[in-house]
């Protein structure tokens, strides 16, 4: 059994029921009646266990839409209409403390950039520590272990010394590591990750990648994978969705989606991604769904 936010008791859910659903979702940037939409009238539904890939190109609003999941929407935007359900809660209508209580059981982040979301002054072991103490009451040795359990789950093997470092004392790598352990530390229904492995060396991106996998095939969690990099959605993700000007212009299985395009979009962008430039330009009579 699955208690709601609401205290609706429902049955427990199972591999291929809707977790999140995105209904008609517009963000707007500034409060112009004429703004042009970030995310324009997006609908889509992401099942248990799916590992979604969203692509497209700088700006066509793949991270405001997950900004909007996750609720962390900068002053500027505003959700002009739509709904977020996740789990059947509606996301938009709920207020700090629920907001508070489904991040990282819920739904949780791993961002673009690790050392902007660390806290530069408290150890790592610390700053898992209150993840966990957020969301339980635990004693500290149940703590400790928990904490160098979650490192050691992310290839960090020396755990015990590790948990003492400042964010600033680790490398890029690790500090994604890191970010991966937090977001995994209370087995969220939903894990997003935003760029996961843009801020990152080459050499490492592929270790971070391959981690990535290996939790998420552990937990069989379901995944939202924004990246820019097609080569790391095909890797992880068996459903794509593609982003244009704000609009989900193509969804379905990777294999349908990278092998066989049917919007001159994704086109482009895969022929970008082979290295072979062709323009995009929509014909403005063309439907976008
Ligand atoms: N804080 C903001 N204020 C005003 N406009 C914004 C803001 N953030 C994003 N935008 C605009 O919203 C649109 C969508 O941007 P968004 O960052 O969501 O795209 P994106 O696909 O995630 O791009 P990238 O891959 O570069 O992160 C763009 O036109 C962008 O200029």
């Amino acid at each position: 059994m699955d208690r709601s936010l609401t205290g609706a008791v429902h049955a427990a859910a199972l591999p291929g029921d809707p977790l999140l659903v995105v209904d008609g979702l517009s963000v707007h940037y500034g409060t112009s009646k004429a703004s042009k939409a970030a995310v324009d009238d997006v609908s889509f539904t992401i099942s248990r266990g799916d590992r979604v890939g969203l692509v497209g190109e700088s700006g066509s609003g793949k991270s405001t839409l997950a900004s909007a999941i996750l609720r962390i929407l900068p002053a500027a935007a505003t959700v002009r209409s739509g709904r977020i359900e996740l789990g059947g809660e509606d996301l938009l209508a709920l207020k700090p403390a629920a907001l508070r209580s489904i991040r990282s059981t819920r739904v949780a982040r791993v961002p673009q950039d690790p050392l902007g979301s660390l806290n530069p002054v408290f150890t790592i072991g610390r700053q898992l520590s209150d993840v966990v103490t957020a969301h339980r009451r635990i004693g500290r040795r149940e703590r400790t272990t928990l904490v160098e359990e979650a490192l050691r789950q992310v290839g960090i093997g020396d755990a015990a010394v590790k948990r003492r470092s400042y964010p600033h004392e680790l490398s890029g790598g690790m500090r994604q590591r890191v970010m991966i352990a937090m977001a995994l530390l209370n087995h969220p229904d939903l894990l997003i990750a935003d760029e996961p492995t843009t801020a990152l060396d080459v050499t490492v991106q592929a270790q971070v990648v391959e981690l990535l996998r290996e939790r998420v095939d552990k937990s069989a969690m379901t995944l939202l994978l924004i990246s820019h990099d097609i080569g790391v959605i095909s890797e992880l993700c068996t459903k794509v969705m593609v982003m244009y000007g704000g609009r989900v212009v193509e969804q379905g299985a990777a294999a349908d989606v990278l092998v066989r395009p049917s919007h001159p979009y994704t086109r482009s962008l895969l022929d970008a991604a082979r290295g072979k430039v062709t323009a995009y330009a929509p014909d403005p009579t063309e439907v976008v769904s």
